[in-house]
């Protein structure tokens, strides 16, 4: 996707605020934030509790709509879209590791993995073999029937991480991946992300409150009062 000027943007946000009203007062999240996303970039965004990370990453991956400004996901400007052109969208371009997405309780990992690929349509006949292949890439590949349930919360990290890139998709957004996970747990997660960065041409966009990760694996972009400014 060419913005034109002969770079891949898969993230054009331009001018974003976000304010939400609080009966007579309106409560200003963040303004007049830019940011660009290139293809098979990783970007980590860090800041204090309550800055505004989340309501950030989720108006990037379209989920919520700004109060002004535009935001263009490969190329798209997705608040164009009907509601339904819009899930369409975000399923055949995005993948999400949220921890409100969670896993399937009654469907075994490989399941839950092949879920994007039936709710786009693809018959399971094509979607079990990609979901196999991500799960032995995350180091899943004994674990192919075990329930979420059955599974550590790392591994299920590695589920997660599985489904959100069974469709190929530009870019993947994650929100905290490395949370409630011990040291341990994290940093082979944050091995198995820098991997996916390494090898897959996907851009990375994710929240964190790990400065580890945030500074071994790209950008750090820190939201502040408001204001996000790279950091140094
Ligand atoms: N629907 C809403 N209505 C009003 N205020 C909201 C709403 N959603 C979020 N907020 C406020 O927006 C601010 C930013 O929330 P957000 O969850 O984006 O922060 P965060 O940086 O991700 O925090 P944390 O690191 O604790 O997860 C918070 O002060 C929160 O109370």
């Amino acid at each position: 996707m060419s913005d034109g000027q002969g770079t891949s943007l898969v993230i054009d946000c331009q001018q974003v605020t976000r304010t939400y009203s609080e009966g007579p007062e309106t409560l200003t999240i963040f303004s007049d934030i830019s940011l660009q996303v290139e293809a098979g970039e990783t970007v980590a965004i860090v800041g204090s509790s309550g800055a505004g990370k989340t309501t950030l990453l989720n108006l990037l991956g379209g989920l919520d709509r700004p109060s002004s400004g535009h935001i263009r996901i490969c190329g798209e400007d997705i608040h164009k879209l009907s509601e339904a052109g819009r899930a369409r969208f975000r399923n055949q371009h995005l993948g999400f590791v949220y921890q409100f997405h969670h896993l399937l309780p009654e469907f075994t990992a490989l399941e839950n993995v092949m879920l994007p690929c039936a709710l786009g349509g693809m018959p399971p006949k094509q979607a079990r073999p990609k979901a196999e292949h991500l799960l032995q890439r995350v180091g899943l590949g004994e674990r192919l029937r075990h329930k979420p349930g059955e599974l550590s919360g790392g591994e299920r990290q590695r589920v997660a991480i599985a489904r959100a890139l069974v469709n190929s998709p530009e870019c993947v957004l994650m929100d905290e991946p490395t949370g409630n996970l011990d040291e341990h747990t994290g940093e082979g997660i944050r091995a198995l992300i820098g991997d996916l960065r390494d090898n897959s041409g996907t851009s990375f966009i994710m929240v964190t409150h790990d400065m580890t990760m945030a500074r071994s694996l790209g950008r750090v972009l820190r939201l502040e009062q408001g204001r996000l400014v790279q950091e140094a």
